[in-house]
């Protein structure tokens, strides 16, 4: 199993570059990040091409405060697609392979319609440069009245929009608070997935402690047939490296 590290909430305490360089040293196989927009790109191409890790993801903005994206919010559009661009600038400048695009706060069939919208325009742009679009439900506890919350209602959209080159992002600690039954789900859903995250359920800390047990799900997605490195998105409540002991079998 090979595992991306998440610095939206691993090596927080870092810089951007310093946190790739990190995860580099800790044994990671690739990093991802939330919204990397205020280092220079530049510089975390530099970090990234030192160390060989590759980007897998970055987010879209999150918009004003408060918000969570703007893609599924009626009389937004120009400004989901301006986030959308930029997020595939950065992906470009930083040779990124995805790009998870935020819904954010709505509900209802307008939002419906402009999260359609937008990712229709996400995925045309991202398709000219080989890159994907990942959707993510997020559960209802940390993200109240988020517009997309269910693996079901992800896969409708997709099947809606039919671009080939979108994706589900399959968060397990998400998809657990909101539907349990991950390894069904998993399977199930494995032509659709474009990533996999995970973190502790339901504190979202370190993957070792809480009510998924997570050695078991790595190998079921392993004998899946996947491959891809999971992204390890949970926050450490303190220095990352004391937290990364469930890492060190899969790095032997
Ligand atoms: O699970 C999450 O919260 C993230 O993957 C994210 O992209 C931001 O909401
Ligand atoms: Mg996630």
């Amino acid at each position: 199993m090979r595992f991306s590290a998440n610095l939206g909430f691993l090596w927080t305490d870092l810089s951007l570059p310093d946190a790739i360089r990190a995860a580099k040293a800790a044994g990671f196989a690739a990093v991802e990040c939330h919204w990397p927009y205020d280092t220079p790109a530049a510089e975390v191409r530099a970090a990234l091409e030192e160390t060989g890790l590759p980007m897998l993801g970055l987010n879209t903005s999150r918009g004003n405060p408060g918000e969570n994206g703007l893609s599924a919010l009626p009389g937004r559009g120009a400004k989901a697609r301006a986030a959308v661009d930029q997020a595939l600038d950065y992906a470009a400048a930083t040779d990124t392979g995805a790009v998870h695009v935020m819904a954010g706060f709505a509900q209802g069939p307008e939002a419906h319609a402009a999260f359609v919208e937008t990712l229709t325009y996400a995925t045309a742009r991202a398709a000219e440069a080989g890159r994907t679009i990942l959707i993510e439900p997020l559960n209802r506890y940390d993200a109240p009245g988020y517009f997309l919350t269910t693996t079901d209602q992800a896969t409708s959209i997709i099947a809606e929009i039919g671009a080939p080159n979108l994706k589900l992002m399959f968060d397990c600690y998400h998809v657990q608070l909101m539907e349990g039954d991950l390894s069904h789900r998993l399977e199930a859903l494995q032509p659709q997935v474009g990533h996999i995250q995970f973190a502790g359920v339901p504190a979202r800390g370190r993957p070792d402690v809480g009510e998924v047990n997570y050695a078991h799900v790595f190998a079921h997605i392993r004998d899946l047939g996947y491959t891809m490195p999971l992204g390890a998105e949970y926050k450490p409540g303190g220095p990352t490296e004391d937290t990364l002991g469930w890492l060190a079998p899969y790095l032997r």
